[in-house]
């Protein structure tokens, strides 16, 4: 990791879909320890706090076709963005807590600002390409792959003021196993480079990783690696809104940011979907701390 200061942003988001606790997320990855963890490591962590969210939309309110929530996403995006660009330009690395992934348009936005061509690694059982055309749910955590791609809605798509904030070229998906059929016209027509459970299976994360590192390396001036935690498999992170059956284990995942750790080559990350209400004594939390502890260098030995 090349910046030697971390510095934490906590976004108490869950608008971005209908289960309510994702916005406690947060709390929960600080209380299972996070800067504790980094400390140890010999980071300098700096916690920001939380950004502010809006309320929730009664659905007669909303102004536009399945977009719930429109409003308040995007004012929240809007405000991690200024954040992310500020974080970035005092030289520390932004480790974003979520929060419902919709959090990664504003992410992705401040990123952007400072990155021609940033690189992004989704690490996920959904893809998140939907638009409110293809969303089976209208739930905006399922389209911010897609918006920050510059695909959808211009309240989305349009945060800080440019778009899109990142090529189809540039973004690997990995742990894909609940796709809609929008998102796979999409990923087909954009050419996304897309490791789904299948591959996992049959190439294991080591082949993935390194493919991905090799691919990525070249190409990108920085690597995003956004992070949902229902990528695992539920058994190892249940506390999550959408799990999907099938997943990336707890050591195919620590692998995978041990690898992480060794290209340094990642930038800015996020880890998103915590949701505790739905979680077994804090244990998805405490995953993603760990898996933090491996992205940020921690060896046994
Ligand atoms: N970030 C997530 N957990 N996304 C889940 C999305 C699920 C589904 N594809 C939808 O659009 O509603
Ligand atoms: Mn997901
Ligand atoms: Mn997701």
């Amino acid at each position: 990791m090349a910046a030697e200061k971390i510095n934490i942003i906590g976004v108490p988001m869950d608008l971005g879909q209908t289960r309510r606790g994702v916005d406690m997320g947060p709390s929960a990855i600080r209380y299972a320890g996070v800067v504790e963890r980094l400390e140890n490591l010999h980071f300098t962590i700096e916690d920001s706090g939380d950004i502010k969210i809006g309320k929730r939309e009664k659905a007669m309110e909303e102004p536009l076709y399945n977009l719930k929530n429109l409003k308040a996403v995007s004012e929240a995006s809007e405000l991690l963005a200024s954040k992310v660009d500020e974080v970035i330009k005092t030289g520390a690395f932004p480790l974003v807590l979520g929060g419902d992934h919709s959090i990664a348009i504003g992410t992705l936005a401040g990123l952007a600002k400072n990155y021609k061509n940033l690189g992004v690694i989704w690490y996920d059982a959904h893809g998140d390409l939907n638009t409110a055309d293809t969303s089976p749910s209208g739930n905006i955590h399922g389209m911010p792959l897609a918006a920050s791609l510059g695909i959808g809605d211009e309240s989305l798509t349009g945060i800080a003021g440019f778009s899109p904030k990142i090529k189809p070229e540039n973004v690997v998906i990995i742990g894909a196993r609940s796709l809609d059929e929008g998102e796979r016209e999409l990923i087909k027509e954009k050419g996304i480079r897309v490791y789904t459970m299948h591959e996992v299976d049959r190439l294991g994360m080591t082949r993935i990783m390194e493919e991905t590192i090799e691919y990525l390396k070249d190409r990108t001036d920085g690597v995003h690696l956004s992070l949902d935690l229902d990528g695992l498999d539920p058994h190892d992170a249940p506390g999550v809104g959408t799990p999907v059956i099938g997943g990336i284990s707890y050591r195919e995942s620590h692998l995978a940011m041990e690898m992480l750790a060794e290209s340094e080559m990642i930038t800015s990350a996020e880890f998103v979907e915590v949701n505790p209400i739905l979680d077994e004594r804090n244990k998805t939390a405490s995953v993603a701390v760990a898996l933090m502890g491996s992205l940020f260098g921690e060896k046994l030995l």
